[in-house]
């Protein structure tokens, strides 16, 4: 969207050399210049209203001031119905009766004295006018005019186009605007700037000094359907004068600000007709860019642009961020929305939603204008859009376009037969209160305020002839009222106000802003509020038939007459917008700067009390999770604390049972009478001797005397207990021992309650036993629970050495509880065995004695036996007690039917002898257990020994004695430990 830098010496700013002028360069000076060849008679025109010479016209209107009410059917009268029509409303504006009469003669009006027939020779002065009449607020523009057509003029299209000088496009604010920039401030100081080139006098006007803040500029379009090689003749474009020449009926010399040829591109468009307004936006005016014009003659052309060739709202995004850029001193904020007024209703074109139909666009929320003292006229409710960057604007932008463009090609309101405005907001203010800028005015201002701005693109829908389609008939009917409308305000706009000190007409009467949406939304720009560039686009060549080319003439010439009155009465006294301090109030409620200023530092306090609150937050949570942490260690240790001394507990537990095991045991041993008699005290404690004593006498019973001495061996070889009981009995003799055999054997000296009381003991014994394996058991469990938790929780912290050393403790307990558990299962074994070996030898003596045997002989002859055993009758004694005890212990265990129990008999009724009963049964007994012995020992249960000697085999064998008895530990039956017991025990056996 640049071009190569130009020189620029034949256009240059507002400071290059001019050629030497009798005149201002204003427009209005256009009446004031007495030069010789002006026909312009009116010496007084402060307004360069168009002129025109007619060539072949109308009778010319004798005076000026009667070509102004003329009825608009007076002109056009040779054109077509059509033609007639746009002609007659154009021409019927009314023009301001004040500028009118300093207007000079206008073509427009017919007001064209006689001596004006010819332009050709009257041309050259008019070039002179041009030069002088840049207006004041976009005089920086570069617009100092060439007076010669020189290599420049050419003909073109069978026009006379003189092409508009080349300039280099900048985006930079630093080209030939700045100069002008700093020296304008206000409408003051614009017509100040202005009036560079005019002469004091037509400075003393202020209202003419304001109309150098309106700028009016003609475009030509390049009329493709012509024959470049045909001169026409009708028309002549001078871009260097700005010049609109036709010779044809109605014809006349359009001069405007700008006029540019079909040559010039849209950048030289932008630089000239909109650029210096951009940046006066840009320092806080209101600017108003418009593109008026027939349909198809270029508006959207110059307006947007193409890629290649970016029209002027490119053009000025671009410029509006290279200010921002340019200017740190301030800090910026934009904000765009995007309209269109299509058949007399407004469209929020950033609101469509995608995929548009009509349909959706009725159900966007109806958009309504609303007036207000600050913000003047404005749409609403209306998107706005913040951007940042030129991209996001120009996609903003866009997007509204699509949407407008889109709709067009359905038929609905997003034809192109709308009315377009781009309004961006620019709001700004110093980045440093008070700041130094260099500018004393500015620094004079409020520090800290806020400036708003607005500049507003306006792509106007082409004025249309009726179309074909109902609906295209409609949308033309809307548009060319609401362009009908523009004219008649724009014609009636006087510097008169009404009652209320609003614009009035001539006659104080209100100008009719409401009567279209779009007068009403340009109503600031129109009455003076804004800066103002119009672009009108035209096309001159005609195209296809001779009536065509008519209404083509015919829209043009209105197009110029509209240009020439927009340029004669618009007067813009725009002032650079008060700076807005704070929020507060109907204006700077809607300013964004500051409220986004105030509200990040709402923010920020927040986020300063947040960060304080979450700092603590986060302590409080750290303090917390040590806590936490803290505690739960606590627990932990606790826990293992309590479990340690639970272990310890169990353990002393186990202890103290064993000990009481232990004493019970020992208490149960002396309640036996193991002192008294080795082979009792096996049954209690030490069975595995008195079993061994059992069986060594059995074995060797076939002889009275080795038996003897055999079980005294046996017990002195293994037992201690047997030993000292026969060292007593063999020492001591019978009475010490004979009193202890009492206190062991019973209260009635039988052995009866003796045998009662081993009974009692043993089964006393047994179920202290149980108890104490269920608990055992018990304790075991709890163990292996706690070592399995433990040895998890070793596993999950296994940096902490202490679970190793207290899982080892632990099975260390519990090999030992199972050791205990075996050893006091195989004592139970014991005690079994010896119990059904007595049971067993009973029943061998019954069997043998007979059922009629008397208990009571057998008792007395063993208490006898018992208590003075005579040497003699060792054998016998040895075999009778056995039976007895035999027999008392079955019978105590299993009690007989009471029937079957003979009394005690004091003496022998049965009349047969004690001696050989017993002698009977003993022999009877030894050959049950010889065959006994010798079934294990052919069974290999038993090895015997040389000497008669017995012993279990090393094979581990068990005969039925050692047959594991069924006790509820059935589940530590696997355990090895006492397996191994039982094996060793057996062994031991
Ligand atoms: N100066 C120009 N140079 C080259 N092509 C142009 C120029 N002006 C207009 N055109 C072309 O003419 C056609 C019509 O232009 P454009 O659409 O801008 O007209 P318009 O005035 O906006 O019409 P409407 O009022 O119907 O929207 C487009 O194809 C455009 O490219």
């Amino acid at each position: 969207m640049t071009t190569l830098p130009r020189p620029r010496a034949s256009n240059g700013p507002q400071n290059a050399d001019l050629p030497a002028l009798p005149v201002s360069k204003t427009r209005r000076s256009t009446g004031g210049i007495a030069t010789p060849s002006n026909t312009l008679s009116t010496p007084r025109s402060g307004l360069r209203a168009p002129s025109a010479n007619v060539h072949g016209g109308p009778p010319p209107t004798p005076a000026p001031t009667m070509a102004l009410p003329i009825p608009k059917g007076a002109h056009g009268v040779n054109t077509g119905g059509r033609s007639i029509r746009k002609t007659i409303s154009i021409n019927s504006f009314p023009q301001p009766p004040g500028r009118m009469s300093s207007l000079p003669p206008s073509p427009l009006s017919g007001a064209i004295t006689p001596g004006r027939k010819s332009r050709t020779p009257q041309g050259t002065p008019k070039i002179g006018y041009q030069a002088a009449s840049t207006p004041s607020l976009l005089n920086g523009s570069g617009e100092g005019k060439s007076l010669l057509g020189g290599p420049g003029a050419r003909t073109s299209d069978g026009l006379f186009s003189v092409g508009s000088p080349p300039q280099s496009r900048s985006s930079s604010a630093q080209d030939s605007y700045s100069t002008s920039a700093t020296t304008f401030d206000d409408s003051v100081d614009a017509s100040g700037a202005a009036d560079t080139t005019t002469t004091p006098e037509k400075r003393a006007s202020k209202g003419l000094d304001g109309k150098g803040n309106v700028i009016v500029s003609v475009r030509v379009r390049p009329d493709a359907g012509s024959n470049s090689g045909k001169p026409d003749g009708e028309w002549m474009v001078d871009g260097r004068r700005s010049l609109v020449a036709y010779r044809g009926r109605e014809g006349g010399d359009y001069i405007y600000d700008n006029v540019f040829s079909t040559h010039d591109d849209n950048s030289r468009v932008y630089d000239h007709s909109a650029k210096r307004l951009v940046r006066r936006v840009m320092e806080g005016y209101h600017g108003t860019v418009f593109a008026y014009g027939m349909t198809g003659t270029g508006k959207t052309f110059s307006m947007q642009g193409t890629a290649s060739s970016p029209g002027v709202i490119p053009l000025a995004i671009t410029d509006i961020f290279s200010y921002i850029r340019e200017t740190p001193s301030r800090e910026f904020l934009l904000r765009v929305s995007y309209l269109e007024i299509y058949n007399e209703k407004i469209h929020d074109l950033l609101s469509m939603p995608t995929g548009n139909t009509v349909g959706a666009m009725g159900a966007q929320e109806e958009i309504k204008l609303r007036e207000d003292s600050k913000r003047g006229v404005y749409a609403s409710p209306l998107k706005e859009e913040i951007v940042q960057s030129p991209t996001q604007l120009l996609r903003v932008i866009a997007r509204g376009d699509q949407a407008r463009r889109t709709a067009s090609t359905q038929f609905n309101a997003r034809s192109s037969r709308s009315h377009a405005v781009v309004q961006i907001v620019v709001e700004s203010r110093e980045r440093i209160p008070g700041g130094s800028s260099g500018d004393s005015k500015r620094s004079a201002l409020p520090p800290g305020g806020v400036r708003v701005s607005t500049l507003s693109l306006i792509d106007l829908a082409g004025s249309e002839k009726a179309a074909e389609s109902k609906e295209r008939r409609t949308e033309g009917s809307h548009i060319n009222k609401s362009l009908l409308t523009l004219g008649t305000v724009i014609s009636k706009l006087s510097e008169h106000k009404d009652k209320d000190g609003k614009a009035a007409d001539k006659d104080g009467k209100h100008l009719p802003y409401r009567d279209s949406k779009l007068t009403r939304l340009l109503q600031g720009a129109l009455s003076g509020d804004s800066l103002v560039s119009i672009l009108c686009t035209i096309q001159t060549g005609a195209a296809g038939s001779t009536a065509a080319a008519n209404s083509h003439t015919a829209e043009t010439l209105n197009t110029l007459k509209f240009a020439s009155r927009a340029k004669n009465n618009i007067v813009s006294h725009a002032k650079r917008a008060e700076e807005a301090l704070g929020a507060g109030g109907e204006g700077g409620a809607r300013v964004l700067l500051e409220r986004y200023r105030m509200e990040i530092q709402e923010l920020k306090t927040q986020l300063d009390s947040q960060a304080k609150t979450s700092g603590n937050k986060v302590e409080e949570e750290e303090k917390e999770k040590d806590e936490e942490e803290e505690r739960a260690r606590e627990e932990e240790a606790k826990a293992r604390h309590e479990e340690q001394m639970l272990e310890m507990q169990l353990a002393r537990t186990a202890l103290k049972e064993r000990i009481d095991h232990l004493n019970r045991l020992i208490l149960s041993s002396k309640s036996t009478g193991v002192n008294s008699s080795g082979t009792y005290s096996a049954l209690g404690i030490h069975q595995r001797f008195s079993q061994s004593s059992f069986r060594t006498s059995v074995a060797t019973s076939n002889g009275s005397r080795p038996l003897l001495e055999r079980t005294g061996s046996m017990g002195s070889s293994s037992s201690t207990i047997g030993r000292r009981s026969a060292g007593q009995r063999n020492s001591s003799g019978g009475a010490p021992a004979s009193n202890e055999d009492e206190d062991s054997l019973g209260d009635f000296g039988d052995g009866v309650a003796s045998l009662q009381a081993q009974n009692q003991a043993l089964q006393a014994d047994l179920s202290d036993k149980t108890r104490y394996i269920a608990t055992l058991e018990k304790r075991l469990l709890q163990a292996r629970r706690a070592s399995s938790s433990r040895t998890s929780a070793g596993f999950s912290a296994s940096n902490k050495g202490i679970m190793v050393g207290e899982d080892h403790s632990v099975s260390t307990i519990i090999k030992e509880k199972d050791a205990e558990i075996a050893e006091l299962r195989a004592r139970l074994e014991d005690k079994d065995r010896m119990l059904g070996a007595l049971r067993g030898a009973a029943r061998s003596r019954e069997a043998a004695e007979g059922i009629d045997t008397s208990r009571t002989e057998a008792r007395a002859s063993l208490l006898r036996e018992t208590r003075s055993p005579p040497p003699q009758a060792a054998e016998g004694i040895d075999m009778s007690r056995i039976e007895a005890r035999a027999s008392l212990l079955r019978d105590t265990v299993s009690p007989p039917p009471q029937a079957a129990l003979p009394d005690p008999p004091a003496a022998g009724p049965k009349g047969h002898s004690p001696v050989r009963t017993r002698g009977k049964s003993v022999d009877e007994m030894s050959r049950i257990l010889d065959e006994m012995i010798q079934d294990r020992v052919e069974t290999g249960h038993i090895v015997k020994g040389v000497r008669g000697s017995v012993r279990v085999a090393n094979d581990g064998k068990a005969g039925p004695l050692m047959e594991p008895i069924q006790t509820g530990l059935e589940p530590l039956r696997g355990s090895p430990i006492i397996e191994s017991e039982s094996k060793q025990l057996a062994l031991e056996v």
